[in-house]
């Protein structure tokens, strides 16, 4: 991957909206930020300034870049060799695309969970000690605590207490899905990134996912990214509407599906397109 960062405007705290409408803290601020696969543009000049400790929502229309900005977040993007960026992405501060940046760090600071669940093929208790062993954790005690406060913080550990050495993926897909997100919280991030994590739930593990986004946001900042308008409008505090690459509109969340400041938000919301 190449970096082409040319831009060297100095980090603002928030970027598009209105400072007075939300005092929270930012967690990343994204400062004209451009990102292309070869010749093609994905996003242009992004421009975010993401709360600490809430719900940030990113909707939009298929292939309008949702998946490729959260990806871009903890660097993943830099898998796909064609990807070019400019621009910036500061988390806590620190450009994470800048030489030397640890990436190992970001990644342990910032955990991911993906559409479709994908737990290892190994026992519910391994899947959530991998994390913490590759960290260095060997000590039983330490791990099977580990392993509690991690179902737990995922709505799962009732459910799974009895049978935490039988194999993961004899969990139902949205139990699998907990059990993704109780992997990610065994590493203890700051920031857990949520691309489509119901697409394949049905909808009762879809209302246990929301309301575990609910309480997490307490203790973790989170970014998601769903097709259901419904979704960001029940569990976000922002919402971010993307269209062809573009930020659109930025906003609180009941701001900008009761009073959306731009016509294509308004037409997208009311179910113009898209
Ligand atoms: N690996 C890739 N190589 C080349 N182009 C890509 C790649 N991934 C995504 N794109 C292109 O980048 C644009 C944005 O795609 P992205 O997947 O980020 O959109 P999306 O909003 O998440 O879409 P969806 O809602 O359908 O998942 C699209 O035009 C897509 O074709």
């Amino acid at each position: 991957m190449s970096l082409a960062v040319t831009n060297k405007r100095t980090f603002s705290a928030n970027a598009v909206e209105n400072k007075t409408e939300f005092a929270a803290k930012t967690i990343y601020d994204v400062d004209n930020f451009n990102l292309w696969y070869g010749n093609d543009q994905a996003l242009y000049d992004v421009n975010l300034a993401i709360p600490e400790n809430q719900v940030t929502a990113i909707i939009g229309p298929s292939g309008c870049g949702k998946s490729t900005f959260i990806k871009s977040l903890n660097r993943m993007v830099e898998l796909i060799p064609s990807v070019k960026i400019s621009g910036n992405i500061r988390y806590a501060g620190g450009d994470i695309f800048s030489p030397g940046y640890k990436v190992e760090q970001l990644r342990t600071d910032v955990g991911m969970v993906f559409q479709n669940p994908n737990p290892f093929p190994k026992s519910i208790y391994e899947n959530i000690a991998y994390g913490p062993k590759i960290h260095g954790i060997r000590k039983k005690n330490v791990l099977d605590e580990i392993v509690a406060k991690s179902l737990k913080g995922a709505a799962l550990w009732d459910e799974v207490k009895d049978r935490v050495q039988e194999n993961a993926f004899g969990l139902s897909g949205g139990q699998q899905q907990r059990l993704c997100l109780a992997r990610c919280l065994a590493i203890e991030p700051d920031v857990i990134l949520m691309d489509e994590p119901t697409s394949s739930l049905d909808p009762i593990a879809t209302a246990k996912v929301e309301e575990l986004v609910q309480s997490l946001k307490r203790d973790y900042s989170i970014v998601i990214v769903t097709h259901n308008m419904q979704q960001a409008a029940r569990i976000s505090d922002k919402t971010a509407f993307f269209l062809n690459g573009d930020v659109i509109e930025f906003s609180r969340t009941d701001k900008l599906f009761s009073n959306p400041e731009d016509k294509r938000t308004e037409d997208y919301i009311d179910g113009r397109f898209g």
